[in-house]
């Protein structure tokens, strides 16, 4: 359908990732994920949601009058009015983020949206669906995450910063662990310990609201 999108929730929140993190930021969580990571705290999107006009979506975001626009999901870009959406919000003068797996293509994205792209490790199930040819669409203000369920996933994010020499490409490049999974503290110690040129990030809302959904 034109101009239409499947949406899971709106709501108004602190960011509680990236760079934006403490951030007052309304989320736009649209439906559906084509990936499985086996640690996912948004399953509550993969299915289900309702269908809306863009500009719907749109006048329901100003009524907040916000600044930060987070689009995620499930996976924003699986649907493809995702990118419509994006640009009209940079229209709308809001600076938007994009939470996206880094399994689809990102190159089509406004480049005024910051994307936070995950390179999925191997403890996620998905490391299979890395599409490391979007690394070369990653810019100065773009984020590049690893989100890391143990000392083998933390293994792999630091041979890849090492292969792809994703320290010296510009932007953020963010380490977190798997909430409730892997001790923040470990993790906290490999990076001193390697003086890995990464930003540790924790997921502030869960230590704020916990688990539900609208947070
Ligand atoms: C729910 S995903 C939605 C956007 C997109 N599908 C993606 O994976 O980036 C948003 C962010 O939450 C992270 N995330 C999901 N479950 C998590 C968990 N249990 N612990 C830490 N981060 C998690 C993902 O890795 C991703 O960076
Ligand atoms: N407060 C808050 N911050 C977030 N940052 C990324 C989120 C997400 O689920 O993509 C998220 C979320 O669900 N809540
Ligand atoms: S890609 Fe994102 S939404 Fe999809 S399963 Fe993985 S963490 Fe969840
Ligand atoms: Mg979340």
């Amino acid at each position: 359908m034109a101009d239409t999108l499947r949406l899971t929730e709106i709501f108004y929140s602190l960011q509680g990732e990236t760079r934006t993190m403490g951030l007052p930021t309304v989320f736009v969580r649209l439906t559906g994920c084509p990936l499985r990571c086996t640690w996912c705290d948004s399953e509550y999107s993969f299915h289900g949601g309702s269908i809306h006009a863009l500009d719907d979506i749109l006048a329901e975001v100003a009524g907040y009058r916000p600044r930060y626009v987070t689009v995620t999901g499930g996976e924003p870009l699986a649907q493809p009015n995702a990118l419509p959406l994006m640009r009209a919000l940079c229209d709308a003068g809001y600076e938007v983020n994009l939470e996206t797996s880094g399994a689809l293509d990102i190159a089509e994205v406004d480049p005024r949206v910051s994307k936070v792209m995950d390179l999925k490790a191997p403890g996620s199930g998905e490391h299979a669906r890395n599409r490391f040819d979007n690394l070369m669409h990653m810019g100065p203000n773009d984020q590049l995450k690893f989100v890391l369920a143990d000392r083998v996933d933390y293994e792999w994010a630091r041979m890849q910063i090492d292969q792809h020499g994703l320290a010296d490409k510009g932007g953020e490049l963010l380490l977190s662990p798997v909430h409730g999974q892997l001790n923040p503290r470990e993790l906290a110690d490999w990076i001193v310990a390697d003086n890995l040129p990464v930003r540790m990030q924790l997921q502030m809302h869960k230590y704020l609201w916990g688990e539900e959904p609208g947070h």
